[in-house]
């Protein structure tokens, strides 16, 4: 049985964080409230696109999915012409065979699986359908097959309907269930199991038994085939490396992944490497030093939204760093709050997650660099960078956490709140104008993605240099003001081109004048795997969707299938041109897909398509990282920024709406924020002041704090943040606590982090 994680106040978002704190402020809400927060819909966007299907499913497939009748022909399915169960793939005659194993309870559907009668049924590109029932191939993991025999079993994790009165309470779940066919011969068995293969559905070929019975001959090889055994085609089995955080989720992240999502990965036959984090920080060391090519098809984060944070500033700070921020990063949701993935792919269960991971698909998003002006270094993030009261309960809460476990930020979001002291910033903003949205819009739409590799590359060569000053990019608000001039009474406003005439490198490479582009612009890139069973001796090319970068157009991705058993077949893989940084700083960085592959259907020669021919258009300006001097830049005009001082209880700098596990989806911190919009959400929660506070968190329980009078929100590229003198120096990035030393910028790099798995949008 699912058993959902603890949902409590979570350390990553603002709102998780306060979550608790202000419920209990602000008054119990209702039961029913309550019970929606409970109730969570696992692909919310595609309600109202699934209605059909799930209407079709009433009649029972998805609830009880084999609840066959005998002697039921009919494909009755009336969605069928409007296209909501895809294109036909495949169709013959099936019969469900009893003989198998599940973890159902047959008789909790009161039909039994026996039926030896075959009916029609068909494989469409959404669903295998057999009499009235229907199966979504979404929900289909893996297809077990015995070659030459006319059974296949399918291992599906369908969701189990609950009772119409509780279904508005509870969550729907999904539950393991094998289903075994007979095929009216073993060719046709062979059509069915190679059509769910062109399905993306990975296919496991059993030993064959004379096989089985020859292997155990000294002397024979084992790939060697007695005979012509057909062959199929599916994807390889990834290979990841999987790091989880034991701490997460209070300590159940390892039961929700050795339980929950442990099986499906087996099923869907992927090669995990499994390791445990000892100390905090150890996920940071890992990826900073994994070999990837011992996991060539990404990192599987279990746990909380911290160690999603700590394996991309391991990532983001290696010497390699182009060919680390390809590897794709996987979310199981096992801890306190997981916002990213909830925010991004509309998930936050482990097992929606997990079946996410297996379909595949990556999900760019941008991530935001905080770097500290006086020392250059520099901390990643993919949520949300906080500073003022929210920073401050953060760390009272880490005092708290052996003594209060999950209450902790409870505790210390109220006695911050009983002693609140005030908070006062200079802050300097680059806000995106319309016109400047919509022309950096119209450029996406027009020639694609923007390629930022001269911005990025500034970055990582900065980041290295971490512990060099950088007086060069101190901001001109030094000379504009100093804390001692610096009034403890009302904001005070102004725009200056001034500000922005020394401004970080950050900007000056998120300009759009600057950006480059690449081959696509979708954010979503997907290549099929392949691997054939179990022709020996057969070789293709294959590989997770990855990015590419053209220092890697000689990489190779290689398949051999020596056997007919998948147990046996050599995973993809992935050799990398190592390579120094500082013959990257002319590369022009990762290039997209232009559409996502796996969408367009199955390719067998699944060589990856560099296209050489199209080289980006490399800056002049990378020559000038290489040889490390520094280019001035010349003002822009378009570079207005707005020079904000004063007491703000709060400033945060969100990168996607922020979401969290427990609020509604309609709470979010920043409404209009998106994961990969290129611009970061800046929210400046004015002034000082208890009630004020307290009347900002319950207006953010209702969505309704933006219209508060003394809140800004403003889109921005960039915005430089320093905290007074005395105003404590605590900043929060994605959960985490660091130190703010002076002056700290926070600025954008564009769809830096791939995660796998594809938005709920994208799903079906
Ligand atoms: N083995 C470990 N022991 C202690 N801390 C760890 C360990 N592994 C990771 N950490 C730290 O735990 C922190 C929280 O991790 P994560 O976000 O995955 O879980 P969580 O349940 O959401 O946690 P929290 O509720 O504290 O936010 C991370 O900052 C990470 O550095």
């Amino acid at each position: 049985m699912l058993k959902s994680i603890p949902q409590h106040a979570n350390a990553t978002n603002p709102r998780g964080l306060l979550h608790q704190f202000v419920r209990q402020l602000s008054g119990k809400k209702s039961n029913i409230e309550a019970m929606q927060h409970a109730s969570p819909t696992v692909f919310p966007d595609k309600r109202g696109k699934a209605k059909s299907l799930k209407q079709t499913l009433s009649s029972g497939t998805k609830e009880n999915p084999v609840r066959a009748k005998a002697g039921e022909h009919s494909l009755d399915i009336g969605d069928e012409k409007s296209g909501s169960l895809g294109y036909e793939v495949f169709s013959g005659k099936l019969a469900l065979d009893k003989k198998i194993r599940s973890t159902y309870n047959d008789e909790q559907d009161g039909s039994g699986t026996g039926n030896s009668h075959s009916i029609d049924a068909k494989l469409t590109s959404k669903a295998l359908i057999w009499g009235s029932h229907v199966l979504p191939v979404e929900d289909v993991i893996s297809v077990s097959y015995n070659p030459c025999f006319r059974h296949f079993t399918i291992h599906a994790y369908p969701v189990r309907r609950r009772l119409y009165g509780l279904s508005c309470f509870l969550k729907p779940q999904r539950f393991q269930k094998d289903f075994r066919f007979l095929a009216s011969s073993p060719e046709e068995a062979m059509k069915w199991v190679q059509s769910f293969a062109d399905q993306q559905c990975y296919i496991n070929c059993l030993h064959h038994p004379v096989m089985s019975r020859k292997n155990q001959v000294p002397g024979v090889v084992a790939s060697e085939p007695l005979y012509d055994l057909p062959y199929i085609k599916c994807k390889s089995p990834p290979r990841v490396l999987v790091i989880l955080n034991p701490r997460s989720g209070h300590g159940r992240s390892s039961k929700v992944f050795h339980n929950k999502v442990e099986p499906i990965f087996k099923l869907a036959g992927f090669k995990m490497e499994v390791v445990k984090t000892k100390y905090a920080g150890h996920a940071r060391e890992l990826t900073s030093s994994v070999d990837f090519s011992t996991c060539p098809d990404g990192i599987v984060c279990v746990g909380g939204d911290g160690i999603v944070n700590e394996v991309l500033n391991g990532l983001l700070n290696r010497d390699n760093q182009k060919e680390a921020i390809s590897v794709p990063i996987g979310i199981i949701p096992a801890g306190s709050d997981n916002s990213l993935v909830w925010t991004t792919l509309g998930i936050r269960d482990p097992i929606s997650a997990a079946m996410a991971i297996i379909k595949g698909g990556l999900t760019a998003t941008d991530v935001f660099a905080v770097e500290w002006i006086q020392t250059g270094a520099i901390h990643f993030g993919t949520t949300v960078s906080y500073f003022g009261f929210l920073s401050d309960v953060l760390e009272l809460s880490e005092k708290y956490q052996k003594r209060f476990g999950p209450l902790r930020y409870f505790v210390a979001g109220f006695l911050k709140f009983l002693c609140l002291p005030k908070y006062s910033f200079e802050l300097e903003y680059l806000p995106i104008s319309k016109e400047i949205a919509n022309s950096e819009e119209k450029v996406l739409e027009d020639k694609g993605k923007i390629c930022m590799s001269d911005f990025y590359s500034d970055v990582m060569c900065r980041s290295r240099k971490e512990g060099i000053p950088r007086v060069s990019s101190l901001s001109s608000i030094d000379s504009i003001m100093s804390p001692s001039r610096m009034p403890d009474g009302d904001m005070e406003t102004t725009g200056s081109t001034a500000a922005s005439s020394e401004s970080s490198d950050y900007v000056r490479g998120i300009d759009p004048k600057l950006k480059r582009l690449s081959s696509g612009k979708s954010n979503l890139v997907a290549e099929p795997d392949e691997v054939l069973h179990p022709q020996p001796h057969l070789s293709v090319n294959s590989n997770w969707p990855r990015t590419r970068s053209k220092s890697r157009t000689d990489k190779t991705w290689t398949s051999l299938i020596a056997t007919n058993d998948s147990r046996c077949s050599k995973t993809a893989t992935s050799l990398y041109d190592k390579e120094d940084i500082s013959s990257t700083a002319s590369d022009p960085g990762p290039v997209w897909e232009s559409e996502p592959r796996w969408d367009t259907g199955p390719k067998w020669d699944a060589e990856p398509n560099w296209d050489p021919e199209n080289p980006i258009e490399l800056p002049g300006r990378s020559n000038d990282i290489e040889l490390g001097t520094k280019k001035e830049r010349v003002p822009s005009l378009e570079d207005k920024w707005v020079v904000k001082r004063g007491q703000f209880l709060g400033v945060l700098v969100c990168n996607h709406s922020c979401k969290t596990v427990q609020s509604l989806s309609s709470q979010v911190v920043a409404p209009n924020a998106i994961h990969d919009d290129n611009s970061l959400d800046l929210l400046l929660v004015g002034g000082s002041g208890r009630l004020r506070l307290l009347l900002f968190l319950i207006c953010l329980q209702f969505g309704r704090h933006i219209s508060l009078p003394y809140v800004d929100y403003v889109k921005v590229k960039s915005v430089k943040i320093k905290p007074g003198i005395s105003t404590h120096n605590g900043c929060g990035i994605d959960g985490e606590l660091l130190r703010v030393k002076g002056q700290v910028i926070c600025s954008l790099l564009p769809d830096q982090c791939r995660l796998i798995g594809r938005p709920a949008c994208h799903r079906f």
